[in-house]
């Protein structure tokens, strides 16, 4: 990393800079509001209408509320003896008093309804994301772009989307009480109207500068405070902490935080400042604001163009509509800021929809996978991974990969299992290519150990019935463990079985690189499916556990079908056949006496291992 922040690129969404200020809020607002909408009412369909119910009660409610508060002033200020003038305005000051009693119940309502609503969003979108995540196809994962497209789906547009939504209920509560306090001024005198701006545009002009202080400055402080983030990762989570301690790397780390936090806080000093003074202005200007409006409304008063008791209606509803206005302007900018990381959710949620397309299902046993003129290249990689590769796997049969590190027998061992869908060539179960078939069909015939299985936050039976998460069978699960030497690691797991393996919760047992990779064999052998593919399945296991590994797996390729994966070349004597990979091309194949009779690439990695072995 170096000192110059700027070399993080700025975040892949577009920060409008050009369209600023009440335009650029009055234009994306139905745009970015109509999705928040539509997911509310998914979520919460009953609360939604709810909501829209007790505000829009609550809005009339205000406006009649200020109607009364009129007739009641009316009374007040006619001529007569004062206890005639309170009587004649009892009734509606009854009025008054429950029109807001009924307002008051209405905001209560719209709380509780609200409090219902986020969550469930909340709820709603996750799901849709993790279904999204989990739906797409293995390459996308290689996709750089589509990666940071989940990322950034997965952490901001989450936490969006619930701001989004609490935005959109303040904004439509805000919306309606100004419409109340509007309506009722325009019925008692139109000339209100006009008298009425005079007081809410300088606190309108205020909040909405200093929210675009805070959305220029945001635009500013998004990518150190990116940094920040990633600075925060590396000091306090636990995969990169023995390595730092290891290295010393400490000192480096914190350089790193300051080189960012420094600025970081200086931009939020100078937001906070420079939005202050707005604000400060804000209120000298709406202080003369409502100043010249008294003076108005003293005008029209005097000019007997509006009666005394509208105009202290007028007040009260001016000071209204300025609470309810502010919290309009404050509630819609937001909503705009937010408004680009709900976007980049419901875009990743595009990208990753597929349209449900029926397929045939594959034979149960399948007696053949054929690979023709198979290349393939990952999405963002310059050259190809695979180049050209032909090779059929007959019922029964165990082959080989064997190359030397980043040959591609991995992403052959992928193709073969159908996780990915070549470039060009073809893959064919039964003849059929993997294109024209049910996909889940073809993962239910497929057990795959991989080089670095996942290590699930379960327990130790958890961890190994994932190999078949609603296969119930406690026997197969302890002849997987006994065929895999997981047993033994489990025997020695404080609550056996039920052992939580995971450090970060209380009481969880962490295990070594071993230990895991014995749970992941197992967890393969508990799959019981007819192909089986392992990618290096013994690299990290003792000499005890790896040969209990190839004794079961020799056991199960009786019946089965086996493409092993494995740099250790004594292990796949016994092959069918064997495949050797050199940069992404098949370059022999045969058997092993055919291959060291052959006398090339395989035959001299093989003498190189024996040697290595023997001088060992
Ligand atoms: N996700 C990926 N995105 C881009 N390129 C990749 C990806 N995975 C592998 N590659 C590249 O594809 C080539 C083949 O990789 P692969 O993992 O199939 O090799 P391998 O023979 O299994 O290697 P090893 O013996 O080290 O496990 C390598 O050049 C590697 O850099």
């Amino acid at each position: 990393m170096s000192d110059d922040p700027r070399e993080l690129n700025t975040p892949h969404w577009q920060i409008d800079e050009k369209a600023e200020g009440p335009r650029r809020v009055i234009r994306s607002l139905p745009r970015v509001t109509w999705p928040v909408l539509r997911m509310i009412w998914d979520a919460a369909p009953r609360s939604a209408l709810l909501i829209a119910i007790m505000q829009v009660t609550s809005g009339l409610a205000a406006a009649f509320g200020l109607f009364a508060t009129a007739e009641v002033l009316t009374e007040l200020f006619s001529s007569g003896p004062t206890a005639d003038r309170v009587v004649a305005a009892l009734p509606s000051l009854l009025f008054v008093g429950g029109a807001y009693a009924l307002r008051g119940a209405m905001d209560i309502g719209v709380a509780i309804a609200h409090a219902r609503i986020t969550p469930a969003v909340r709820r709603l979108a996750e799901e849709r994301l993790y279904q999204a995540s989990l739906s797409v196809e293995l390459a996308a994962f290689d996709d750089a772009q589509f990666y940071d497209r989940m990322h950034r789906a997965r952490d901001r547009g989450l936490f969006y989307i619930e701001r989004s939504t609490d935005n959109l209920v303040e904004l439509i509560g805000s919306v309606l009480g100004i419409a109340a306090a509007v309506s009722s001024l325009a019925v008692l005198h139109p000339v209100l109207l006009p008298v009425l701006l005079l007081a809410v545009i300088p606190d309108a002009w205020a909040v909405q500068r200093s929210a675009m202080l805070a959305y220029a400055s945001m635009a500013r402080a998004v990518t150190l405070d990116r940094r920040v983030q990633m600075v925060a990762e590396l000091a306090t989570e636990r995969e990169p902490a023995a390595e730092i301690r290891a290295c010393q790397a400490e000192p480096f780390v914190m350089h790193e935080y300051r080189v960012v936090a420094d600025p970081l806080r200086d931009e939020d000093i100078r937001r906070g400042v420079a939005q202050a003074r707005v604000r400060g202005v804000g209120r000298a200007l709406a202080g003369v604001g409502l100043a010249v409006t008294y003076v108005v409304l003293g005008l029209l008063v005097h000019a007997s163009w509006v009666p005394l008791a509208v105009a202290g209606t007028a007040v009260i509803a001016i000071r209204a509509s300025t609470t309810a206005l502010n919290r309009l302007v404050l509630a819609s900018n937001q909503l705009v800021e937010q408004g680009m990381y709900v976007a980049d959710y419901l875009a990743f949620l595009d990208s990753a929809q597929r349209p449900p397309v029926a397929l045939p299902a594959v034979v149960a046993d399948p007696s053949r996978v054929q690979l023709s003129n198979v290349s393939f290249t990952y999405p963002t990689s310059p050259q190809a991974a695979l180049r050209d590769v032909s090779m059929t796997i007959e019922r029964g049969q165990t082959i080989a990969l064997v190359g030397e590190n980043g040959s591609g027998k991995t992403t052959l061992a992928k193709l073969i299992a159908g996780l990915y869908t070549p470039s060009s060539g073809l893959v064919c179960w039964d003849g059929t290519d993997v294109h024209s078939l049910d996909r889940a069909s073809i993962a239910n015939r497929v057990m795959m150990v991989l080089q670095d299985p996942i290590r699930w936050p379960h327990t130790a039976r958890a961890n190994v019935q994932a190999g078949r998460h609603d296969r119930d069978d406690p026997v197969a699960l302890v002849a997987a463990a006994a065929q895999s030497g997981a047993d033994e690691v489990v025997d020695r797991l404080p609550s056996g079985w039920s052992t939580l393996l995971s450090k970060q919760f209380r009481g969880g047992q962490e295990l070594s690189g071993g230990q895991w990779q014995r749970l992941a064999v197992a967890r393969g052998l508990f799959r019981d499916a007819p192909l089986l593919i392992w990618d290096e399945p013994t690299a990290p296991l003792d000499a005890k556990a790896e040969f209990a590994v190839y004794e079961s797996l020799r056991a199960l390729a009786e019946e089965r079908t086996v493409v092993l994966i494995t740099h250790r070349l004594a292990s796949v004597r016994h092959a069918d056949r064997i495949y050797l990979l050199h940069e992404g091309e098949l370059v022999e194949q045969g058997t092993h006496t055919e291959l060291m009779a052959l006398g090339g690439r395989y035959a001299e990695l093989h003498d190189l291992q024996a040697k290595m072995y023997a001088d060992a």
